[in-house]
């Protein structure tokens, strides 16, 4: 019997492996696992070139608990290791037995996942002692048999072990005691290794008899080793597709599509990757790839080895080529995971404009849910939104879709302003932007649906990259302002009417929250009397700090503005104008009088050749003046608003149209039109 000391150089070293190698204990499980494929995989390799003459025969890894023992058992049929290979690959941390064998048979050895790091002595994390039972393949090997109690002393003497083989006993310490329940190694089974390349056994399949879970006899192998990503595009069908997603995601909607990935040169990479429908839940569909190496599971944390955007998308990554177990901020830099990382993202735009290309059609039943995906990519990744361009899809209120394009082929003609940028007017809600798309219609204007997520992100992006495009809601104003051209309306009142009405029509929409600019438009006499809008920038500003956009918080503080129009050409704003000529035209004419007097003194000082200073006294008691008088001017016209019926009536109708009459307004509404009916 051989006693000695492991190779570590510091006496200190071993705790800190204990304990912290990683943060999560339970990842020993598939560090043994693996270890016992790895060593499964070089019997066949050494099979393959003849170097193992003998029966390979069944090498089913067995996971066994023993609770008694107070033991998890991870046995394999592998190689095995003969006394000299237990100093050499166990004793000597960090000298990695499975470089060397890689080393040596470079190009027979087809995944051999031992890449981890501290493989085995992660099993010390949660046991007081690890035993190895191990018999070598080699003939007349002798069977050996190692334990150490997780100081840097072991004991190294003759096993017992009479088959090809090794087994890896983990006497689990107190504290760990979870890893002796046998649903708590199902889930680790199923998270690790649920698509290892040898069958792993755990414990006998179940099965309901009489309402109740018996035990069968039959062996339950809890991995597919032959999972469909790792077979070759041709041999599948969508049927298989889908299995697979239903197999990763159980409970999930299927998928919209996918994409198959086989990449050899000039690094390795396979994997599926799936569009879920995203709908308008971004953040729940997040984060769901897994990462595989070799079919090891990973992580499912893929944010640092694709853009953020890709995260969006389901599915499974295969690299022996990514590093593992090393810091986030080191995966970043390195570059094979940014050239698998650009290869992705080249591979996802490539399969969406194939789509688009050979089956538009599909392409666009799919387009509602791919939407935010392409814009969350455009909008983030410059060499995506070059290559989403083409297929990035627009939809109109009709439902009909086009590319940009199209669309500006589509409305250039009739939407293109006196300064000759295109206007796409859009609606971000089909039902309460409801009137004003139908003026817009009715003016022979096509109207685009922008009612997704990132829609108002995704307009000031298309504005950036395309400065003769404007994006206007179809409620920005008016309708023959909405697109100005350069015909001029002119107005059916002079400048004195409509300083007079201003009052009148914003008295009753006083508010700490709003301001309100009241503007007058000849309409029509069928079009609304009184209507809202609101500025497309002022309006997109809000929208912007409302979802938390970069820089625009001061949009957020300032109070809301919109703009309320009078059409002077409606019949009940025409009795209005009537209704306050005859009852305050006598009241009014004075003021006017006196104020156009005033004004005329105002200007016969600007123009008098007096000194500045006397200029400037005079000027200054005259303002004063003249400001009293306007403002009881103003005050008389606003009372008649507040104390007009029909003022309050037309004014909250137009609040009314725009969702914007509430609580105390609306019940004060309702109540004064219930009693106009009766
Ligand atoms: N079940 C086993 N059968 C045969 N040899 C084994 C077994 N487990 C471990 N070994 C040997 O011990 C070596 C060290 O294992 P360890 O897990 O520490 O490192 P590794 O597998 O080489 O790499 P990593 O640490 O990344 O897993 C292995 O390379 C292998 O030679």
């Amino acid at each position: 019997m051989a006693k000695g000391k492991i190779g570590v150089t510091s006496q200190d070293l071993f705790p800190i492996i204990k304990k912290f190698l990683y943060s999560n204990h339970d990842i020993f499980l598939r560090e043994i696992i693996a270890n016992a494929v790895d060593a499964t995989q070089k019997l066949n390799t050494l099979a393959s070139t003849g170097q193992y003459k003998g029966e390979i025969g069944d090498t089913t890894i067995e996971v066994k608990l023993d609770k008694e023992a107070k033991t998890l058992t991870i046995s394999d049929k592998g190689i095995g290791m003969t006394k000299d290979e237990i100093k050499k690959y166990i004793n000597q941390i960090a000298f990695s037995g499975a470089e060397e064998f890689l080393d040596k048979y470079k190009d027979k050895a087809n995944a051999i996942i031992g890449h981890f790091g501290l493989g085995f002595y992660s099993s010390f994390m949660v046991s007081d002692q690890v035993e190895i039972q191990t018999l070598s393949y080699q003939e007349g090997a002798e069977p050996a048999h190692w334990t150490c109690d997780g100081t840097p002393e072991y004991t190294l003497k003759k096993g017992t072990k009479t088959e090809r083989g090794t087994d890896i006993i983990m006497h689990i310490s107190e504290d760990e005691k979870e890893f002796l329940e046998e649903p708590r190694i199902k889930e680790l089974l199923n998270k690790y290794c649920k698509f290892l390349p040898i069958p792993i056994a755990f414990g006998k399949k179940k099965d309901w008899k009489d309402g109740k879970e018996i035990e069968t006899d039959e062996v339950l192998i809890v991995n597919d080793t032959n999972p469909t990503w790792t077979k070759a595009p041709a041999d599948l069908k969508q049927e298989d597709y889908d299995a697979f997603y239903h197999q990763l995601y159980p409970f999930a909607e299927n998928p919209m599509f996918h994409i198959h990935l086989n990449v050899d040169y000039p690094f390795n990479l396979t994997g599926i990757l799936y569009f879920p429908k995203i709908k308008n839940n971004m953040e729940i569909q997040k984060n769901k790839i897994q990462l595989y190496s070799n079919q090891v599971f990973v992580t499912d944390s893929v944010e640092d080895i694709v853009p953020e955007f890709l995260t969006l998308l389901h599915g499974v990554i295969d690299s022996p080529d990514i590093p593992l177990n090393v810091s986030r901020s080191y995966l970043q830099s390195d570059s094979n995971v940014r050239k698998i990382s650009n290869h992705i993202t080249k591979k996802v735009a490539d399969s969406l404009h194939d789509l688009f290309k050979n089956d538009r059609a599909s392409f666009e039943e799919k387009w509602n849910d791919l939407r935010i995906f392409v814009q969350y990519g455009m909008l983030t990744d410059e060499k995506f939104a070059e290559r989403a361009k083409p297929f990035f899809l627009l939809e109109n209120i009709e439902g009909k879709y086009f590319t940009l394009e199209e669309y500006e082929n589509l409305v250039k003609e009739n939407q293109t302003d006196k300064d000759n940028n295109v206007i796409f007017l859009y609606s971000q809600d089909k039902d309460a932007q409801y009137s004003y798309i139908q003026v817009a219609k009715d003016k022979g204007y096509d109207v685009l649906l922008m009612d997704g997520q990132l829609d108002t992100h995704f307009i000031n992006f298309l504005e950036q990259k395309d400065s003769n495009k404007r994006y206007t809601r179809v409620d920005a104003d008016v309708v023959n302002k909405l697109i100005v051209k350069d015909e001029t309306t002119e107005s059916s009142l002079t400048e004195q009417e409509r300083t007079d009405l201003a009052p009148i029509f914003s008295a009753p929409l006083q508010s700490e929250k709003i301001n309100y600019m009241v503007n007058f438009e000849a309409l029509g006499e069928n079009a609304q009397p009184v209507l809202i809008t609101q500025a497309e920038f002022m309006r997109r500003m809000k929208d912007m700090s409302a979802m938390g956009g970069g820089g625009m918080n001061f949009y957020g503080e300032m109070p809301d503005s919109y703009t309320l129009i009078v059409n002077t050409d409606h019949e009940l704003v025409k009795r209005i104008i009537k209704d306050k000529e005859e009852k305050l035209e006598g009241e009014i004419t004075p003021f006017n009088e006196k104020i156009a007097k005033l004004e005329a003194e105002e200007k016969a000082i600007d123009e008098s050749k007096d000194a500045d200073e006397v200029k400037k006294d005079k000027r200054e008691k005259l303002t004063e003046k003249l400001s009293s008088e306007r403002k009881q001017k103003e005050e008389l016209l606003s009372n008649f608003g507040k104390d007009n019926e029909l003022v309050k009536q037309l004014t909250d109708l137009a609040l009314l149209s725009n969702n914007m009459l509430k609580g105390e307004d609306l019940a004060a509404f309702v109540k004064r039109s219930v009693g106009m009916i009766k």
